[in-house]
């Protein structure tokens, strides 16, 4: 016989209907209000708008290991995720992950300062006005400049509306 786990993996003051806000507050990648979230800090730099990027630096430790001495591969995929989705701001866009390939091109280090860039790609017109689908890649550096691994990602954008239907209620006005 299994018993299932219901350990609880989250503070009781996490439950609720967060607010679009409080739910960006609390995003795992980039929220300074999750205890246990990873508290990426990105700077964008939007001087072309042709290719905006987002950079953060970052460094990671035992809480995020997979293979001995190395990020989890799954927390690799969150860090990509993370620097795409922060394009997504710059170009007023609300937009969600539709999909995301990654390369895992080396094992991504624990314990050491590491670089995380998003760079938006395009975003293809429709009708002759901006298209839902926005074209993004990110990869991880180690500081020498050696590509650890590599992400590109289709993001959709979506409505308000979306979102509130989906149970998360639209920040006050
Ligand atoms: C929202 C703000 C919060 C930001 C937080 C940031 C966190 C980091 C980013 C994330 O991790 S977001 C969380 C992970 N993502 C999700 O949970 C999204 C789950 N998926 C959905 O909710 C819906 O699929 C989505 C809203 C993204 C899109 O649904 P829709 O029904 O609106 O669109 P549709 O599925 O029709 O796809 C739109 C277009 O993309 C096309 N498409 C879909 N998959 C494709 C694919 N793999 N390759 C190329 N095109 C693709 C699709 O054919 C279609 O093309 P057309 O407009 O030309 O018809």
């Amino acid at each position: 016989m299994t018993t299932p786990d219901t350990a609880r993996h989250t503070p009781n003051s996490m439950d609720g209907n967060p607010t679009i806000d409080e739910r960006a507050n609390h995003c795992f990648g980039c929220g300074p209000a999750n205890p246990q979230g990873l508290h990426l800090a990105f700077t964008t730099d939007t001087s072309n708008p042709e290719a905006i990027t987002a950079t953060c630096h970052f460094q990671l430790d035992r809480m995020h290991e997979g293979p001995p001495g190395y990020i989890h591969g799954g927390i690799v995929a969150a860090l990509l995720d993370e620097a795409m989705s922060k394009l997504n701001r710059p170009l007023n866009v609300l937009a969600m992950t539709r999909h995301m390939e990654i390369d895992y091109l080396r094992p991504v280090p624990l314990y050491q300062p590491l670089v995380l860039i998003g760079r938006h790609l395009n975003r293809p017109a429709k009708d002759g006005t901006p298209g839902r689908k926005l074209f993004h890649q990110a990869e991880i550096q180690h500081p020498d400049g050696t590509v650890l691994a590599r992400s590109k990602g289709l993001f959709i954008a979506i409505d308000e509306k979306l979102l509130f239907a989906a149970g998360i209620t639209p920040p006050e006005a």
